[in-house]
């Protein structure tokens, strides 16, 4: 089938829903797409090819995240729709540190949720700094139950610093939507409308030098590797030099050469951070890079082992640990898409309680590329007990 190339015309923004399991993330996204399929600027995506297409298992870890595209009057956004199990948050947590902007979607019929608030902290901690809020199912709500609802999330958004008081709040039922409900399809096209204006446009840093954590490998036979994930900051192009980082010890980086370059199925010719896009890359044996790595401009970044950080430990009422943390304190390390192992130490403090905030010294298990001001989770035993921010690199 030929390819037609894709063509920027409008600003592209990533976004993503969240919120608790059972609330309507994947129903409210397959209405968004069925409601800008009938304006002409998508393609409408059914509930069960969202809820299906996600899973894959790629080296143990599963990939848990739907990507859809669709455009509004003024805007081309890509849309993940994360599962709200708390088992995903490593998934949501390395798909929100992406988006320009999330919808929280909360049930009117169930308020606010642990996950819920467990994803509006994540968001805090990796920087998604616009919240748009979609109360779900308010075609089986009441009216009065649904306004303290509404309250509620303004309060919750408002006590992780996104001042829920002039937070967008929309009413919605995915499912009435879905079925072409007119009453309810406005509702969508109100809640994109709000998306559009309250989510701002980001500062793409397209100047700055290349970077893209590495979210899935794959060869194409007869064309070699390719890496796919969504550009950080910069801008690549076909024929372009890039580092590969992060690999195994011995081999620290490989540089290569970008020999094709694609989003969504479609060839382009030059990307941009915020971009969804699938590098080929010369000569790349497939077995030199995996998930967690960095596709970077040679030279723009250096892999480090050692970093202080402001940490978050989430309370027992997050879902986060019940005991007290001390140093020699050895978890998971979320950094990007990367799954590293790290020893904190906690210096003068000595001793972080669930529900501090403290300043730590780490030394990871392998070489990551950091950089002051890049949020990472921390993880125990499947879940997740801590949420970070990198402070300074120490060499
Ligand atoms: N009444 C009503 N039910 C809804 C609405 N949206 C979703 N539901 C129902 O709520 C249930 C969960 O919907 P999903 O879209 O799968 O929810 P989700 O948040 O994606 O769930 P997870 O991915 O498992 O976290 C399904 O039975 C839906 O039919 C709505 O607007 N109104
Ligand atoms: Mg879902």
């Amino acid at each position: 089938m030929p390819k037609t190339a894709y063509v920027r015309t409008k600003p592209h923004l990533n976004i993503g829903t969240m919120g608790h399991v059972d609330h309507g993330k994947t129903t409210l996204t397959a209405a968004i797409t069925k409601v800008l399929s009938e304006r002409g600027t998508g393609t409408f995506v059914p509930f069960d090819r969202i809820d299906r297409a996600p899973e894959e298992a790629l080296r143990g870890i599963t990939i848990n995240i739907a990507h859809v595209e669709y455009e509004t009057d003024t805007r081309h956004y890509a849309h993940v729709d994360m599962p709200g199990h708390a088992d995903y948050v490593k998934n949501m947590v390395t798909g929100a540190a992406q988006l320009d902007g999330a919808i929280l979607v909360v049930s009117a019929l169930d308020g606010i949720m642990p996950q819920t608030a467990e994803h509006v902290l994540l968001a805090r901690q990796v920087g998604v700094d616009h919240i748009v809020v979609a109360l779900n199912k308010a075609d089986a709500g009441d009216e009065e139950l649904t306004d303290l609802v509404e309250l509620e999330v303004r309060d919750l958004l408002s006590a992780h610093g996104y001042g829920g008081d002039a937070v967008p709040v929309v009413r919605v039922s995915g499912l009435r939507a879905l079925e072409g409900d007119p009453r309810w399809t406005a509702a969508i096209e109100a809640l994109l409308d709000a998306v559009d204006t309250y989510v701002p446009i980001p500062e793409r840093y397209a100047d700055a030098p290349f970077l893209m954590p590495v979210e899935n490998v794959l060869t194409i036979t007869g064309r070699g590797t390719v890496v796919t994930g969504a550009v950080e900051r910069g801008t690549i192009r076909v024929g372009d030099r890039v580092e590969v980082l992060g690999a195994t010890v011995t081999l620290k980086a490989v540089e290569t050469v970008v020999t094709g370059l694609e989003t969504f199925g479609k060839p382009m010719e030059s990307a941009e951070a915020g971009d969804n896009v699938a590098l080929l890359l010369r000569g790349m044996p497939r077995e030199a890079v995996r998930r967690g790595h960095v596709v970077a401009a040679p030279g723009s970044t250096t892999p480090t082992r050692r970093f202080t950080a402001q940490v978050y430990v989430l309370s027992a009422r997050e879902g986060g640990r019940t005991t007290p943390v001390t140093s020699g304190y050895r978890p998971q390390f979320y950094i990007r898409t990367a799954d590293v192992v790290g020893d904190i130490d906690l210096g003068e403090t000595a001793v972080a309680r669930p529900g501090d905030t403290v300043t730590v010294t780490v030394e990871l298990g392998r070489e990551v590329p950091l950089e002051v001001g890049l949020g990472f989770a921390i993880r125990e035993g499947g879940r997740t007990v801590g949420a970070g921010t990198v402070a300074s690199i120490v060499a």
